[in-house]
């Protein structure tokens, strides 16, 4: 029993005891009533982050968040395959073009990584995003969306395989030996594309076309955030951290009005850029004091001095977070009224936490959002087809829209938390998932007409959609009926071991097109 008590002071309290110490004046009042002065020491200080930081690095392995030496070579193994894939491929569409012998010889094409596989922040679950770069006679519509898609589609390897055509960035939608990849293409007006092509040298951004230009702009993105920070690894440790803080707090996916991978990344990058020499738990610290505080719509910049005001709608953004080496950008953003409040709530939240010496453990900061607790009501989704593939298709385009249902729901005066998770409702025979987004009380006592939502949005589905089968909908339901695991997450008692109470996220879309579908640009907010 000692043992335990000692263990648990250890591991909650560590930062703390009598003999170091903190804050400049603070009185403590010990068991005998003498008050205790607590100096200021800075070796001390020095001390607790250099341990927090042991602490929150040990947890972000616990958690799984760290790939093993496994999934890594799984990974790199993947990528080699699919820069071979489209080796071949680039000799075939030349020898079909008929071109000189020379030009047969000298053509290539490769594949180069960005988003968080390119940042080195990946985990088990997450996608692999991957450019195709190509030579100046291989074509998207043609060479790319059917040639290279055939290839693909032989491959046994290859399964679900999707061509996302009418987005600003077109790119197909794999898995590749169970890994969800994410192909854009890029043409490059030259004959050979070397393995390793930078993409930041003039001589070969001399005249690409515009989607190719849109495509290379998460490459590009991904290598000026590398550059600008004073040290690539702790930044890495620092953007697992508030990804995972993201994902427990429900604050994590673009299409759900929060933030996506590359928002956290800009902002994870502009707390070490400031704070070149500061530990890891100094700089997580820093990251939610930055943010609770900032004033919010100044723009978060990263390149000072390169940044233009934007001219289309990015401008209204509630959160603008420049997208990086692009001075014309912010990164597309779905945030509205209702999760910029829970955003914020969040971060004041981390700041509050991470602010507490006394009572500090990281474990906190990472609980799974209770949302049974926080709200008495909640919107829920269904989504259902007649088969699994019917379904994928299903959610894929559903979730596509959700940032405009986000913003109808506000119009109509309903304020929400859209939590991301998708659950399975077993007592329904169809496949299905369904979301359960909480209902802000006080500010919306059901006076919206859910019939007009559910009827709007119908109609907003159903523009567009290409035959895509499902049903959906939506109904209002008190917290009691919320499923099992639903409610288990919330409880504080069993959130550390099984972990089949977390939500999981999966990710059937195309996150990345949706900020660009380009009938209708889900900024501009119009459902009907
Ligand atoms: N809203 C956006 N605005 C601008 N670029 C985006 C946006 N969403 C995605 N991208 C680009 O596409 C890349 C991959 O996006 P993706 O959604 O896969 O996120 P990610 O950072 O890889 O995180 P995850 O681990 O969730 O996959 C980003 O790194 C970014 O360059
Ligand atoms: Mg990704
Ligand atoms: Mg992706």
């Amino acid at each position: 029993m000692a043992s335990h008590v000692t263990d648990h002071h250890h591991q909650n309290t560590n930062e703390l005891t009598p003999s170091v110490v903190i804050l400049p004046n603070y009185t403590l009042v010990n068991p005998n009533l003498v008050p205790v002065r607590y100096v200021v020491n800075p070796a001390a200080i020095a001390q607790l982050e250099v341990n927090r930081s042991i602490n929150l690095q040990q947890l972000m392995k616990d958690e799984g968040l760290v790939p093993s030496a496994e999934e890594e070579r799984k990974r790199n193994d993947v990528i080699r395959k699919l820069k071979e894939i489209v080796f071949k491929w680039i000799k075939s569409v030349a020898s079909l073009r008929r071109l000189p012998q020379n030009n047969i010889r000298a053509a290539s094409a490769t594949i180069l990584t960005y988003g968080s596989y390119g940042l080195g922040v990946y985990n088990a679950e997450s996608d692999i995003d991957a450019l195709c770069v190509g030579p100046w006679f291989a074509t998207l519509t043609e060479d790319f969306f059917i040639g290279l898609h055939n290839m693909l589609a032989n491959r046994v390897e290859v399964s679900d395989i999707h061509c996302v055509k009418d987005a600003k960035v077109p790119l197909m939608r794999f898995k590749f030996e169970g890994i969800s990849i994410d192909l854009p293409y890029a043409q490059l007006q030259v004959t050979t594309v070397p393995e390793n092509v930078d993409i930041l040298n003039p001589l070969f951004l001399h005249g690409i076309d515009e989607t190719s230009w849109k495509s290379l702009s998460g490459v590009r993105a991904n290598n000026s955030i590398l550059q600008l920070v004073p040290n690539a690894k702790i930044f890495q440790e620092l953007l697992r951290c508030v990804k995972h803080w993201a994902k427990r707090r429900g604050v994590y996916g673009n299409l759900f009005g929060f933030f996506g991978g590359v928002h956290l990344a800009v902002l994870a990058a502009f707390v070490c850029q400031s704070n070149p020499n500061v530990s890891l738990a100094g700089l997580v610290t820093i990251f939610f004091k930055t943010f609770a505080l900032w004033p919010w719509p100044t723009p978060i910049i990263l390149q000072q001095g390169m940044m233009v005001p934007p001219r289309h709608h990015e401008t209204r953004s509630l959160m603008p977070i420049q997208l990086p080496s692009s001075p014309h950008e912010y990164c597309h953003s779905n945030v509205t009224t209702s999760t910029f409040m829970k955003i914020i709530q969040e971060f004041r939240r981390g700041y509050r936490l991470t602010q507490d010496l006394f009572k500090f453990d990281w474990r906190n900061l990472f609980e799974p959002y209770p949302y049974s607790k926080n709200y008495q009501q909640f919107l829920k989704l269904c989504l259902s087809a007649s088969n699994q593939d019917d379904l994928g298709d299903w959610i894929g385009w559903v979730k596509s829209r959700f940032p405009g249902l986000l913003q109808k729901l506000e119009e109509f005066h309903a304020f929400y938390d859209p939590n991301p998770a998708e659950y399975s409702d077993t007592t329904i025979q169809d496949p299905n998932v369904v979301f359960y987004w909480g209902i802000v009380p006080g500010l919306s006592n059901i006076l919206f007409d859910l019939n007009s939502v559910q009827r709007e949005f119908k109609k907003y589905l159903g523009t567009g959609s290409k035959g895509v089968k499902g049903k959906i909908s939506l109904s209002v339901i008190p917290a009691s009926q919320l499923p099992k695991n639903l409610q288990l997450v919330d409880n504080p008692h069993v959130h550390s071991s099984p972990t089949q109470m977390i939500p999981v996220y999966t990710n059937p879309v195309p996150y990345y097109t949706v900020g660009y579908l380009t009938p209708e640009h889900p900024g501009s907010g119009h459902m009907s």
